[in-house]
């Protein structure tokens, strides 16, 4: 899969193609260091043993890629790599808006002439081809990665290895910690149906009815996965959070448990960091709900409040 899409636009003097949209199946395309840039190899003549080899011709596509490049409209682009799981397939990744920078003509193995086309990446995105490369990348060797702490926080415990990285500043893991795969459930996360259900509604429920869908929560609940938890026990603080937690019942060897589960606010991109809002301060217990009182935040993000508890 590989092409130009483009559109017929009346122009100054006569209809002219424009193009907006380019899929590059990554084998012709000359793929730069910089993920940013792509060198797109226009259409047309022949490469094929089996025809006469002719050169590229100004028409459709190619002269779309280039009233493009006069007009400097921006063109989507979708970007081929290999499949690391299966040499036959591929994977195309939306890789957002670009622009056309330049283009020229140069010789092929054939001998004949083909265009060529820098095409770069418009700033301010959220990454999507580089993301791709990146993983791939420390698919194949994880050592490549910055700031690896360790190579699988779980020591196999999933079959997934989960590396644990730190790119901001020069701060270790826990010196102390146990990766837990799956939840180890606690005596004081038990749940018990209401006893005290005093219902209006005109049905059938009753006090300790089992149907009885409300709980007595265990109050105030305490959860320490300083030494003990799993990935979730790595998540920061954001002032502007794409996860929002909340208790969830889960039913476990006929017996109902009070569970914390996650859950995405918003479209999250691969490789984008998980964070949620700690809270807010509780002014029943002494320096706030951890003890420690307001910390300095750093989420970066523009809503930041400077502080977080
Ligand atoms: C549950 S841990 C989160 C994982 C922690 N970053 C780590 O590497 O172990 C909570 C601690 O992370 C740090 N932290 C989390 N969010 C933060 C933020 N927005 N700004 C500054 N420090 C933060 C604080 O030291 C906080 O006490």
């Amino acid at each position: 899969m590989a092409g130009i899409d483009y559109l017929i636009v009346r122009g100054d003097r006569e209809e002219e193609p424009l193009a907006t949209s380019i899929v590059s199946s990554g084998y012709y395309d000359n793929a730069a260091d910089d993920t940013d840039i792509l060198i797109y190899s226009g259409h047309g003549g022949s490469s094929n043993k089996n025809k006469e080899a002719s050169d590229q011709k100004l028409v459709r596509g190619n002269l779309a890629l280039e009233r493009s490049l006069q007009k400097g409209n921006e063109v989507r682009v979708i970007r081929g790599l290999k499949d690391a799981n299966s040499p036959t397939t591929k994977i195309y990744v939306y890789d957002g808006l670009y622009t056309i920078q330049e283009s020229w003509v140069e010789k092929a193995k054939t001998g004949c002439n083909i265009f060529k086309y820098k095409i770069v990446r418009m700033s301010g995105q959220p990454g999507g081809f580089s993301v791709w490369k990146s993983v791939a990348q420390w698919k194949e060797s994880v050592s490549s990665r910055v700031g690896l702490i360790l190579h699988d926080l779980t020591l196999a415990a999933e079959t997934i290895p989960v590396a644990l990285v730190n790119d901001v500043d020069g701060e270790r893991g826990p010196t102390c910690f146990t990766y837990l795969a799956s939840v180890r459930y606690s005596k004081s996360f038990k749940l018990s149906h209401q006893t005290s259900f005093a219902c209006n509604c005109r049905n059938a429920c009753q006090s300790g009815d089992e149907n009885n869908e409300e709980y007595d929560m265990p109050y105030p609940l305490v959860i320490s996965a300083r030494n003990v938890g799993n990935v979730a026990r790595f998540m920061n603080h954001s002032c502007e959070p794409n996860t929002f937690w909340q208790p969830v019942v889960y039913e476990n060897n006929s017996e109902t448990y009070l569970n914390v589960a996650f859950f995405a606010m918003r479209h999250i991109p691969p490789m984008t960091e998980l964070t949620y809002d700690y809270g807010t301060p509780r002014d029943d217990v002494p320096g706030g709900s951890n003890g420690h009182g307001r910390m300095r935040c750093l989420c970066g993000s523009t809503r930041c409040k400077g502080y977080f508890v």
